[in-house]
């Protein structure tokens, strides 16, 4: 097993001057993470110098891998050119022009810094345009960390509003949880919110809920729920944009009035977007005087992130989407072979695109104690020189080609042998 001596003194001096010397939950691993000193293509390299095939690419925003030549030489231009203003850049126009040419219902668009400020922004959006409090999210979906979703996002299906620690009541109770992939379900409970409701949230891929996809019924009873009631439809796609050029709800056939972005849009810069129907996209507009909604952020549509994202869309070709939907496809094919051959069973593995997530049985290891088989997989993948999440996401980049399929599958075989011999027999 790889040295992970230098990741243990960092995270002794992290836990000196940052809460679990953590400044991310997601990145969070116990007893400590394993610290990157610098990542190239599909391989990033930790402090202890151990080279790993990364098919985590940080939560899946680099699409690209890491440190692709495109994506520097535009980051380092911007920043050499300053790295942000008071005044708007040119740059902003384009990427603001490629990214709406990608879907016809992206009428208007408009830039943050995160997934969770653009989520936050389309919310307060729906507000604004209908005048009604109330939001339907998905039981279990996450959202990132506005607190208005932050309620039955941890991929739980329970109906039972449980929000995170210290989110008031007056907070909690205009967020309503809807179940997922169940259209009467849905629509019962809509029902008794109708004329309050301003919008519903989605994620047509909600990856905290299995990554599995949202029905073609489910999302026509809430298209026809949302025209008949005028609620507005935010299809959050920070995540499952990437399995089609103009994202994952029109990929599965139906129009968001909404869309969040972030994430991959600019291959690895700090980003988010909200895009959409014009009409609603007009609550921010102020040109009329004070817009109704006003919203800013000292790093909106900074020319650093609008340049990563000028080079990640121009990347972004059908062609290579075709390809990495194709590796991804393998991917997931060869991880259910491998688990059906090399474990007792239990295993799923699911995922559109170029996206996986990988969910394991409640297990029992040796020692009689119960034991989560995922986390256990992706602890035996780092020993074999694999990075996916702790919760089995993963994904392709467009850096990766078959002969890294071929050695992820080399890697997930010998991990699957270990969790097998971690499990009672
Ligand atoms: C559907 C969706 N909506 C909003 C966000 C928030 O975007 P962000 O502020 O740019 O992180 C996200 C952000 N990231 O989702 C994955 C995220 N959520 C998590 O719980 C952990 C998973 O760790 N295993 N890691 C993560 O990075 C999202 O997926």
């Amino acid at each position: 097993t790889a040295s992970t001596v230098a990741s243990a003194e960092l995270n002794r001096r992290a836990r000196a001057v940052m809460p679990g010397g953590n400044s991310r939950t997601a990145v969070y691993s116990s007893p400590y993470p394993i610290y990157v000193r610098y990542g190239h293509g599909a391989r990033v390299v930790d402090v202890d110098g151990t080279e790993r095939l990364d098919f985590l690419n940080n939560s899946t925003a680099l699409i690209h891998g890491h440190a692709h030549p495109t994506i520097v030489r535009a980051v380092a231009e911007a920043a050499a050119r300053g790295t942000s203003f008071g005044m708007p850049t040119e740059t902003e126009v384009a990427f603001a022009e490629a990214l709406t040419a990608r879907n016809e219902t992206f009428e208007h668009v408009r830039f943050t810094s995160t997934g969770t400020e653009a989520v936050m922004m389309a919310v307060q959006a729906a507000r604004a345009h209908t005048l009604r409090p109330k939001l339907a999210k998905i039981a279990g979906a996450y959202h990132g960390a506005y607190d208005a979703t932050a309620i039955n996002n941890d991929g739980s299906g329970s109906l039972i509003t449980h929000a995170t620690l210290g989110i008031p009541a007056g907070v909690s109770d205009n967020t309503v949880i809807i179940p997922f992939n169940d259209p009467e379900g849905a629509l019962e409970v809509l029902g008794r919110h109708a004329g309050e409701l301003a919008a519903i949230l989605i994620d047509p891929l909600p990856w905290r809920i299995g990554l599995v996809p949202a029905s073609a019924e489910y999302l026509a009873a809430l298209r026809g729920f949302c025209d008949e009631h005028d609620v507005v439809l935010i299809s959050d796609e920070v995540g499952s944009f990437r399995i089609g050029m103009g994202g994952a709800i029109a990929e599965f056939g139906y129009a968001a009035d909404l869309t969040v972005l972030g994430k991959v849009i600019a291959g690895g810069m700090p980003i988010g977007a909200v895009t959409g129907r014009r009409d609603v996209m007009a609550v921010f507009d102020p040109s009329a005087g004070s817009p109704p909604l006003p919203h800013s952020g000292s790093y909106n549509a900074n020319p650093v992130s609008m340049s990563a994202g000028l080079a990640s869309l121009a990347l972004l070709t059908s062609d290579e989407m075709d390809r990495i939907n194709g590796l991804g496809a393998d991917v997931r094919d060869r991880m259910r072979q491998i688990l059906a051959d090399h474990t007792p069973g239990g295993w799923t593995v699911n995922g559109n695109g170029s996206l996986f997530r990988v969910l394991g049985p409640n297990a029992t290891g040796a020692d009689g104690r119960p034991v989560n088989a995922v986390n256990l997989l992706s602890r035996a993948l780092l020993r074999h020189g694999v990075h996916i999440g702790d919760s089995g996401l993963g994904c392709v980049s467009t850096a990766m080609e078959p002969d890294d399929v071929d050695a992820f599958a080399r890697a997930f075989t010998a991990a699957a042998d270990d969790v097998r011999a971690c499990l009672a027999q």
